[in-house]
């Protein structure tokens, strides 16, 4: 019996899903157990190495989740919201970890997560990366030390393939910026100009979304007063880091109490 974590990847074929699997399977301090995909699609049943062009893992691709996940000790979850809640549910089943990575969940979606998390241990964020969690821990600094002379705007790029908008990053920074002022974001959010908008409100913070191309991920949040301007700034140029994130959080979790918990709590920023 070997006490390596042996982990889900759920959304299998998917950007994330693929850049999971390698990052695992190339792991010593962890094991590839199960891969997850929806109902229909055209990977169920096959080796999911194959599937990704490469030699086989020995791990066939299921449209069964909960049978995956009883195999397990952590499930990563880069999906879509329906697939995420649902699955919090099964992970907590299986009493798995389960790191969500999955953005653009509602209100009501992040609060469905919440029974689950009385069972199972749960690790969510927008972003996974060493480096934006540092620039959220950043933009609060600057954010509480700068008064509302400065505007503050959070400017995000991604692919083409994105759904969400804001991105999570965004919208982690955006929070970061008004926790730092002492403000709810919800009272001060602006998303997406357009037409006779009138003139910027003091203490506002705005959010913009470019979509292009194969942009993995790029942030700024600008603070922009009359005569200066401070911009602070993260350019992913590769998915593994959201993966090796996503990765550490998975055996981070093993042996914490049940409960919800961010990248914050993992890296101990
Ligand atoms: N937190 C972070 O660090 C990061 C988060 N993301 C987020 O991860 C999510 C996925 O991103 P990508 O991989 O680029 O998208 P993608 O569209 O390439 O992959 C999503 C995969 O999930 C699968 N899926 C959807 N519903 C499912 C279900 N019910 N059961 C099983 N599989 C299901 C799809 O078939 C697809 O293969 C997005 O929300 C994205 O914003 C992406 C990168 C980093
Ligand atoms: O969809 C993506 O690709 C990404 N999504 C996350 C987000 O919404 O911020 C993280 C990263 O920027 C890539």
């Amino acid at each position: 019996m070997t006490h390596i974590p042996g982990i889900v990847i759920t959304g299998a074929s998917g950007r994330m899903g693929q850049m999971l699997i390698r990052t695992v399977t190339e792991s010593d301090q962890a094991r590839l157990v199960g891969a997850v995909e929806r109902a229909g699609h055209d990977w169920i049943g096959r080796d999911v190495g194959e599937a990704m062009g490469g030699q086989p893992l020995g791990v066939t691709v299921t449209d069964d989740p909960l049978e995956a996940f009883a195999k397990a000790q952590a499930v990563i979850d880069f999906t879509a919201p329906e697939a995420t809640v649902e699955f919090a549910g099964l992970a907590a089943q299986a009493r798995c970890v389960h790191v969500i990575g999955t953005t653009g969940m509602s209100d009501a979606q992040i609060a469905a997560l919440e029974p689950a998390a009385r069972h199972s241990v749960i690790v969510r964020a927008g972003n996974m990366s060493l480096g934006v969690n540092l620039l959220v821990q950043l933009t609060k600094k600057v954010a509480a030390a700068l008064d509302e002379d400065f505007d503050i705007e959070v400017i995000e790029a991604h692919h083409r393939h994105k759904v969400d908008a804001p991105s999570g990053t965004a919208l982690m920074l955006g929070e970061a910026a008004a926790e730092g002022r002492g403000v709810q974001l919800a009272d001060v959010a602006d998303r997406g100009r357009d037409g006779i908008t009138g003139a910027r409100e003091r203490g506002h913070i705005g959010f913009h979304a470019i979509r292009g191309g194969d942009i993995v991920g790029e942030h700024d949040v600008l603070f922009a007063a009359p005569g200066e301007r401070i911009v602070l700034r993260h350019v992913a140029t590769d998915r593994a880091i959201f993966a090796r994130g996503a990765l550490k959080a998975a055996l981070w979790g093993q042996g914490q109490k049940p409960g919800q918990y961010d990248m914050v709590d993992v890296l101990g920023l």
